[in-house]
């Protein structure tokens, strides 16, 4: 069996607008073993969601795949390519919300508000298991206990409009965990959730993936969450993946400077009443990017005649990590004087 559930190489999506082609994603490859979380991580606009409706093929026009693969490698020998894979074909209906199943910042998004709980969970479980409707309810109110739902027989026949925030984020991860899908789309499944809930919904989801055995590819912005749920981190800027690795690395030592600048910015490293470093500058527009490393007009080790110039640097690997920067064998030298340089002289 391949050890990924999900290899992506070369995903090029891009919008053709009025003004333009806009690339937002640009050649991004990473792959999503079995088993494990994956983060994608980035600021808002650098191509994540695109990227993961890119998988289930839920890109709309303007937007169109324009090249590279997305290879699904199913555990009982399934094999796709869903960038290639006509919108018709059947195999498409089996594996959204069956084998991958994705969930969303907006828990509404996901629900209907005038169907009950039960009614829209149970659905699940006719449309892919054809289940009786007696089974169906026994699954359905199991799996509403199974994700810290109380009273589920009660719950089962109530409204979404009924329960908070985070019962209903809850109800939609009942939802995809209950065609058992080998791989979990989760995007900013937290984000609209308070801190408190936040916490208490990532955890039930690492839990429900350990439990399954199943894969999740996340999505979100925020490196404080990726450092709490994964096991892998690629960080994407501007349509592409910058560095990628274990969590434990690069949390621990990031080395692309973008990376890097991003874990600066998290607030638990600093003390009270510190300010906060920020990466300088502002995303560039898709139709105007920069030549040479998409990050060096904000990059305080852009060296002029090398980062800005002709194609962004090729991915290398450094390590067990891969890195696209020109300068990445030298960073961890770079990294350190830069420390120095900020720490009091001592007297
Ligand atoms: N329908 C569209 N038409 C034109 N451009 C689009 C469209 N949808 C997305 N984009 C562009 O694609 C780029 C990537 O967007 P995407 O939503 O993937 O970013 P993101 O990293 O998920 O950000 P966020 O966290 O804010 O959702 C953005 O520059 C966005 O403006």
């Amino acid at each position: 069996m391949n050890p990924n559930v999900l290899e992506i190489d070369g995903l090029t999506v891009s919008f053709f607008t009025d003004e333009g082609e806009a690339k937002a994603v640009n050649g991004v490859r990473f792959a999503v073993p079995r088993g494990k979380v994956l983060a994608l991580v980035g600021e808002s606009g650098c191509g994540k969601s695109v990227t993961s409706y890119s998988i289930l093929r839920l890109i709309q026009k303007p937007g169109r795949i324009t090249g590279g693969h997305i290879r699904y490698h199913g555990a009982d020998g399934m094999e796709l390519d869903l960038a290639a894979v006509s919108e018709k074909d059947p195999r498409l209906y089996e594996i959204r919300g069956n084998r991958i199943a994705m969930i969303f910042q907006e828990p509404m998004t996901a629900l209907s508000p005038v169907h009950t709980i039960g009614g829209q969970l149970s659905e699940v479980l006719f449309l892919h298991r054809k289940m009786s409707k007696k089974e169906a309810r026994e699954r359905v109110i199991a799996m509403l206990g199974r994700v810290g739902i109380p009273a589920p027989e009660r719950r089962f026949d109530q409204y979404p409009f009924e329960l908070s925030g985070g019962m209903r984020q809850r109800i939609v991860i009942a939802m995809a965990m209950l065609s058992s899908p080998e791989l979990l789309i989760a995007d900013e499944p937290t984000t609209a959730l308070d801190v408190t809930i936040q916490s208490q919904v990532l955890s039930l989801m690492r839990s429900l993936q350990r439990e399954t055995g199943s894969s999740v590819l996340l999505i979100t912005h925020d490196l404080a969450v990726v450092a709490e749920t994964a096991d892998l981190v690629a960080v994407m800027y501007l349509g592409r993946i910058v560095e990628q690795g274990s969590v434990r690395e690069i949390i621990k030592n990031p080395l692309h400077p973008y990376t890097h600048g991003l874990l600066a910015s998290l607030p638990g490293l600093h003390g009270r009443g510190e300010r906060l470093p920020s990466i300088r500058g502002s995303v560039p527009g898709l139709l105007d990017t920069p030549p040479g490393c998409p990050f060096h007009p904000r990059c305080d080790f852009a060296v002029k005649g090398l980062c800005d110039k002709g194609e962004p640097p090729e991915e290398r690997t450094i390590g067990e990590r891969k890195i696209c920067c020109a300068r990445a064998e030298e960073m961890t030298v770079l990294l350190e004087k830069e420390k120095e340089c900020r720490m009091p002289a001592k007297t």
